[in-house]
């Protein structure tokens, strides 16, 4: 039997996100908000055009980017009261009530459903993380079966996450260590394929 897993994507409100790309969009708002929320797309299309995802659902307080979600048929979860990205991961783990969960961030855009694949099939069963390009961060992090998300995001996440008792996934799956925080983020992901929400998102000096 496949080994399925239900996923968690967290979204900021887009006036509030991906604060350090606002330079790409030349500090225009409308754009800034159409690209975070084009990554967000891009990286949840991915996930539900992956095999071994059964679900996702998103965390977000923005109705434009649940009411997108929705058109890719992807339910959204409100915050909790408690705020940050933790505890936002921790209110939809609790909510699914999966027999198996995983958080997925949410700015992935050149994600490919194979190189995902790829990660939730040597993770085979451990609680287990996907370390991001620079080694610090993570991208995916995978609860054990019926088993604790327990998520330690932010700043180190990664060694967070292996003191916690995950084994780090390295493998051939560029695109899932990809995450955009910066321009130059932008462009690798760019180098890597881009999905069709990003790309026609992006800034002119990318094309
Ligand atoms: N729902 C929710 N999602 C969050 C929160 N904080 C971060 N995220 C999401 O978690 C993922 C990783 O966050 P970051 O890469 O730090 O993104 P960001 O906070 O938008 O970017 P910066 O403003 O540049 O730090 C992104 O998908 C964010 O949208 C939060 O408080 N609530
Ligand atoms: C919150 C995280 O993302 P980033 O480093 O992209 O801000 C993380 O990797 O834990």
């Amino acid at each position: 039997m496949r080994d399925e897993v239900d996923l968690v994507v967290p979204v900021k409100t887009l006036d509030r996100a991906k604060t350090r790309l606002t330079s790409a969009t030349g500090g225009d708002p409308v754009s800034h908000a159409a690209l975070a929320l084009a990554l967000a797309l891009d990286t949840v299309s991915a996930a539900i055009a992956t095999p071994g995802v059964r679900r996702v659902v998103t965390i977000t307080s923005d109705p434009a980017v649940a009411s997108e979600m929705a058109a890719l048929g992807v339910e959204s979860l409100p915050e909790p009261a408690e705020p940050g990205l933790n505890a936002a991961l921790k209110h939809g783990a609790r909510t699914l009530r999966s027999s198996r969960i995983g958080a997925l961030q949410a700015d992935l855009p050149a994600l490919r459903p194979d190189e995902l694949q790829a990660a939730l099939e040597a993770a085979a069963g451990r609680r287990a993380f996907v370390p991001d390009r620079q080694g610090t961060g993570t991208t995916l992090l995978l609860a054990a079966p019926g088993g604790e998300l327990d998520p330690r995001f932010g700043v180190g996440s990664a060694g967070h996450h292996r003191v916690s008792g995950a084994v780090a996934l390295i493998g051939a799956w560029p695109s899932l260590r990809c995450d955009v925080d910066t321009e130059e983020d932008l462009r690798l992901a760019q180098m890597l394929g881009l999905g069709t929400h990003t790309a026609n998102a992006l800034p002119a000096w990318t094309t």
